[in-house]
């Protein structure tokens, strides 16, 4: 493990991921700057070393102190975190933008397409801040915030197309309980954390409905295929869908309960409606929104995604999920 003690780090959004990669961030050796957009947040970090609201139970370590301003936490950072919802991240990005120092690698954790331009984060980062491509890289892998902020063992990715940048950042973040690996194939890592959200949905969906490991699987390694598909679309690198940000992420997300995804398709799977469960839960399930920009992205490059798009006509046509159940099933036979 490579000392990375010293290097400043700014984390943009205090929430449950946010805020557990804050403490990663700090337990490698960072001095880490952690930004919430409500003072008080920010305040009640500071007096008890908790975030009460979205990691409760955990302690913040020494080297994290948090702050509601965007200049002071950015001021000399050499690492920039952004970990606000995926659909939010244009407008919070323009306003942060001006205050950005020139070098600092701009680190994506989020796991979402932008609505409308269907661009992945790190295009959205690029295009606001005209930052080079050397300079942006995302992190993904399975992360589930809380088992991370409960120092369990995890792996990861930082993927970066400049790998000295993906090197100096995977030294930033390693501690004995978090593992990054790194990876050229910034697109493909992309891909693998916003559609695997929307399949953890199908799960989740199906799992309300009360079927068990076999439709779990199926929905698995069929989400996993429609993935690779639109990554080779996209001239993402094949393996890459079966390392950590591919087939681990998703196994994690389509199995935990822990999933805000799978849980969001668990209660649709039961009888709720989805403003009814968007009601019920403050926390972002990406693949609510993102499984339409996935499924215009697809049908773009002439990809087919049947998973995305039983998604996509849960979540916004108003299908039933028996519907739903039906149509997947009934889709004409094929070769694997
Ligand atoms: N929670 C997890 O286990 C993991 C989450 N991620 C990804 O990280 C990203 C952030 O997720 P979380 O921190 O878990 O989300 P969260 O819902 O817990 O927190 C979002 C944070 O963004 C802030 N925010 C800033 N602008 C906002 C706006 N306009 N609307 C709503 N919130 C706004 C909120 O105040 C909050 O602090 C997502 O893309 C998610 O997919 C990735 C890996 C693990
Ligand atoms: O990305 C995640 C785990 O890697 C978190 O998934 P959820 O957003 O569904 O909780």
């Amino acid at each position: 493990m490579r000392a990375s003690t010293g290097t400043r780090a700014a984390v943009l959004g205090a929430g449950s991921w946010g805020t557990t990669f804050a403490k990663v961030l700090a337990d490698a050796g960072c001095t880490v700057l952690l930004h919430a957009r409500r003072p008080e947040l920010a305040h009640e970090i500071g007096e008890t070393r908790e975030n009460a609201e979205y990691l409760p139970g955990i302690r913040l370590p020494d080297r994290l102190r948090a702050t509601a301003d965007a200049a002071e936490a950015l001021a000399d950072a050499e690492i920039v975190v952004l970990a606000v919802p995926s659909q939010s991240l244009r407008d919070n990005l323009t306003e942060w933008a001006p205050l950005l120092p020139a070098d600092a690698v701009l680190l994506s954790l989020m796991k979402g397409i932008e609505l409308g331009s269907t661009k992945r984060m790190s295009q959205v980062i690029r295009e606001v801040t005209g930052a080079g491509p050397d300079r942006v890289a995302a992190l993904s892998g399975p992360n589930l915030a809380r088992e991370i902020a409960e120092e369990q063992p995890a792996a990861t990715v930082v993927a970066c197309t400049d790998h000295d940048r993906a090197a100096q950042v995977q030294a930033a973040c390693h501690t004995p309980y978090f593992r990054p690996y790194t990876n050229q194939d910034l697109v493909g890592c992309e891909l693998g954390g916003a559609v695997k959200n929307v399949i953890a949905l199908a799960c989740g969906i199906t799992e309300g409905m009360g079927f068990g490991d076999n439709t779990r699987a199926s929905l698995i390694t069929r989400g996993l295929a429609e993935t690779a598909r639109l990554g080779a679309a996209l001239g993402a690198e094949p393996t890459t869908f079966a390392g950590l940000a591919g087939l681990g992420d998703l196994v994690a997300t389509c199995s935990s309960p822990l999933s805000r995804n799978r849980t969001f398709g668990e209660r649709l799977g039961r009888g709720m409606s989805v403003e009814e469960v968007q009601r019920s839960t403050r926390q972002v399930a990406e693949g609510v929104k993102s499984c339409r920009s996935v499924l215009d992205l697809a049908r773009a490059h002439g990809v087919d995604m049947p998973l995305t798009e039983a998604v996509v006509r849960v979540c916004h046509d108003g299908v039933p999920v028996t519907q739903m159940v039906k149509e997947i099933m009934s889709r004409e036979a094929k070769p694997e």
